[in-house]
């Protein structure tokens, strides 16, 4: 097995180059079986959380490139790598590459060496790369009542800024979530630690803003589509039920879109184009992209609320929510929200 070095080091290796550029990393942490791999499955690679009781321990880094509206690439470092361990260019590097730390820790378990683990991980970090944004998932907290978890949040919080503060470190730009795989919480979480990193962040939100004044849309989100990560979202409150809605009609979306699914003799007969539009992720490696042929789809809930998807630029799609009475006007919302893909094509060729 590689020793710590050779992780970091392996680490790098099979980091994606974009125009001779590393992509940006976002790197991937924890003590062992505190639940990193099944995060990546889950998140990028669609497997079932149920599954991820039979995912074999990582002894290797792991690379997954997760193309949205900029790209990143999500590194995994195994449980037992030590990147404290001795300091070497390898992991200057790795840290210089990376926008931001995930740091996990399983908070069924007792978390006081994960806790002594992230305050050293956190130490050689700020070091090297000063604005590396520092993310705690306090992680399956899904056995957890409601109690405990904040409990766990306030008290792994605390413990962890206290001994910052001892260390003299005041501004490390750190911030903790409550996440399971088992609902929602690691997307929004994870959707909150790409955002950060979003140069245009500003500018998406000003333009969705923009479409739900002028189309009566409640709330509308920016997904991508493969991961449920939303890049975007415009300032009106945002709670748990609203964004489940919006997630789970992206899965039925995808799934009635692969059922009515049209092979490419198809299409060259001219027949509608509704068919799977994004490949899966690759491993570290830049796959061939297939054309992309937009998703759309709007339905009605029980509630009279209608929910609206349109695929954007790049496997993001707009999802929004509109009252019933908006129901008339959807060609004034269609045309709306054309505009907004042509500022976001424009933004992308900036980016
Ligand atoms: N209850 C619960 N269990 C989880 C959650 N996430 C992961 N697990 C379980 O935790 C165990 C370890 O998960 P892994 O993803 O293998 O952990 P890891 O950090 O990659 O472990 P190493 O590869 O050894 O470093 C598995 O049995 C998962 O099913 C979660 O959100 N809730």
């Amino acid at each position: 097995m590689a020793d710590s070095r050779g992780m970091v080091s392996e680490a790098l290796t099979i980091s994606s180059h974009r125009q001779g550029q590393p992509i940006p990393k976002i790197l991937l942490m924890g003590l062992r079986r505190c639940g990193k791999s099944s995060i990546c499955q889950v998140m990028f690679h669609n497997m079932q959380p149920l599954d991820t009781l039979y995912i074999e321990s990582t002894s290797r880094p792991a690379a997954t490139v997760f193309s949205s509206f900029i790209d990143f690439e999500v590194v995994e470092l195994p449980g037992q790598t030590n990147v404290t361990d001795g300091w070497n260019d390898d992991i200057e590097k790795l840290f210089i590459e990376s926008g931001a730390l995930i740091y996990v820790i399983d908070s069924q378990d007792e978390y006081i060496n994960s806790l002594a683990n992230l305050h050293s991980i956190i130490i050689h970090a700020v070091q090297i790369n000063p604005q590396i944004n520092i993310e705690v998932f306090i992680h399956k907290v899904d056995d957890l009542s409601e109690d405990f978890r904040l409990d766990a949040q306030r008290d792994i919080t605390q413990r962890v800024t206290d001994e910052l503060l001892d260390d003299g470190l005041l501004n490390v730009p750190l911030s903790f979530h409550l996440t399971s795989i088992f609902d929602h919480s690691v997307y929004e979480a994870f959707s909150r630690v790409v955002q950060k990193k979003l140069p245009q962040l500003a500018t998406l939100e000003n333009l969705l803003n923009v479409v739900c004044q002028h189309s009566g849309i409640e709330k509308a989100f920016l997904f991508d589509i493969k991961s449920k990560i939303f890049v975007a979202t415009d300032s009106s409150p945002m709670d748990v039920p609203t964004y489940e809605i919006c997630t789970d009609f992206i899965d039925i979306t995808v799934d009635m879109n692969s059922l009515y699914k049209i092979d490419s003799q198809d299409q060259n007969a001219g027949a509608k184009n509704t068919g799977d539009d994004y490949e899966p992720y690759s491993s570290g490696q830049e796959g061939g992209k297939k054309e992309s042929k937009p998703i759309g789809s709007t339905t009605r809930l029980s509630n009279g609320l209608i929910v609206h998807l349109q695929q954007m630029v790049k496997g993001l799609a707009l999802v929004c929510l509109m009252r019933k009475e908006s129901m008339p006007k959807i060609a004034l919302v269609e045309y709306n929200i054309e505009f907004f893909r042509n500022a976001l094509e424009q933004l992308q060729q900036l980016a």
